[in-house]
């Protein structure tokens, strides 16, 4: 049986190889993409000297002690500066991002000053230079603004846009069809239960997830305990997927059919992890669609998800190694774990930080594999090393989960 990381980097190094395509994505479009080239700034930002406030901008004395003023003119956001050239004791009405007329080294806001006719007396002397936006502060024209593998965030459509760029190439959404199995499952609409049936804990639970991701999801349903079926279902949801996402039948009982049916239908890669919860995760390929089993225990499913899907979903989204890596944190121990494991164990956990900034993690009480409220409870899963006595106070390894 693998270790996780391992089977991590196995597993991430297999799928960037099926990386979505890319297309010329509208900026507009291209909410939570992952951008297929580098970027680079066209222009200076800011593109030219302008104002931070409401005021007036001003020729002041070098020694900045001039309080009195002669008003000119007025240049307002959008306007054109050239129109006007300040010499000293003279100053230009300007609002915040107008542009600042030449001769002009120090911008005074509204707020300190008394207006007269056209005289202009400030109740503080103006600092040289203050409240200036200089050309090319944050940004020179050819800097690098954004990397291929980048997800497009809200503020980084922002940053491409702000330098004239309505088109970016990109990713497309990975397309996506999830499947639960088990005869005993039912649909949440479904009133009143018999005998051994249970409500679908895993099928939302993965499509609510992939959404989020910005991936194009399917509902492919419930899979019966039937091999047949199963091999039908899982084809023909190949022919329209990229990734194929299953929870339930994939561990050792006669009723789990699905890594046979993978088998059948294509290849079984890797089945069997040392991860507790998740031990019998399991992937592999039909043609050109990656068929990812995960384990039924609703937990397990949450784990495997975040620590080994999520990861590779944002590679064939076209992301980088380092960015599709769980992100990870230290955090002291407030607890004990007496009993080594052999498997490296993912706990759900609350972090907080103390009032000294400290970062400290608990674990919480449910930690059964079907206890899927802990999920909910927890903001971190903490990672506990095979073979490892947990103390109070050790630093120990703890992975966001609501990010
Ligand atoms: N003899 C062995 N038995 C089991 C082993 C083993 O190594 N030897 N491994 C255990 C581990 S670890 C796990 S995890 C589970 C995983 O088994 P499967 O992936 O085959 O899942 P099922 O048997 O179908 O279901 C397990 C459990 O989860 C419930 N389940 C399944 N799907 C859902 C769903 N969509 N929503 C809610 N609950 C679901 C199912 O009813 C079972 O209770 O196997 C152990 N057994
Ligand atoms: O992976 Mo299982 O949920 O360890 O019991």
């Amino acid at each position: 049986m693998l270790d996780y990381q391992t089977a991590l980097n196995q597993l991430l190094t297999a799928v960037a190889e099926r990386r979505t395509l890319v297309h010329a994505t509208p900026l507009r479009e291209a909410s939570a993409r992952v951008l297929a080239e580098n970027i680079h700034a066209q222009y200076d930002s800011p593109q030219f000297d302008n104002s931070a406030m409401d005021g007036y901008a001003l020729h002041t004395n070098e020694t900045a002690v001039q309080t009195e003023f002669t008003v000119i003119g007025r240049i307002a956001a959008g306007d054109d500066a050239a129109d006007f050239e300040l010499n000293m004791g003279q100053a230009v009405r300007i609002f915040t991002g107008a542009p600042i007329p030449a001769g002009c080294n120090a911008v005074i806001a509204q707020e300190q000053t008394e207006i007269n006719g056209n005289v202009l007396l400030c109740t503080s002397p103006p600092q040289l230079n203050q409240h200036i936006r200089r050309r090319g502060e944050d940004i020179h024209a050819g800097d690098a603004l954004l990397e291929a593998g980048q997800i497009l965030s809200p503020a980084a459509i922002g940053l491409a846009t702000s330098q004239g760029h309505a088109h970016a190439l990109t990713h497309s959404p990975l397309r996506v069809t999830v499947f639960s199995s088990g005869n005993e499952l039912r649909e949440p609409s479904t009133k009143g239960l018999i005998g051994g049936e249970i409500f679908d804990a895993n099928r939302y639970q993965l499509l609510t997830w992939l959404q989020q991701l910005g991936c194009t999801v399917t509902d492919g349903g419930i899979l019966p305990d039937h091999r047949a079926t199963t091999e039908t279902c899982l084809q023909a949801a190949a022919a329209t997927s990229d990734l194929i996402l299953t929870s339930g039948g994939v561990s050792v009982g006669e009723e789990d059919h699905l890594k046979a049916a993978l088998e059948a239908s294509g290849e079984l890669v890797q089945w069997k992890l040392l991860l507790k919860p998740g031990k019998p995760f399991a992937w592999g390929r039909m043609v050109h669609t990656t068929v990812m089993m995960l384990p039924g225990n609703p937990v397990a499913t949450f784990v495997t998800f975040k620590m080994l899907v999520e990861p590779a979903v944002r590679v064939l989204m076209g992301m980088s190694f380092e960015q599709a890596q769980p992100h990870m944190v230290t955090a002291r121990a407030d607890f004990a774990q007496t009993q080594p494991e052999f498997r490296r164990e993912f706990l759900r956990g609350v972090m907080h930080i103390d009032a000294d900034g400290v970062v400290h993690v608990k674990k919480l009480v449910n930690q059964g594999s079907h206890m899927l409220s802990a999920c909910v409870a927890a903001n971190v899963l903490i990672e506990i090393p095979p073979h490892t006595q947990v103390n109070v106070g050790d630093t120990l390894n703890v992975y966001p989960i609501h990010s």
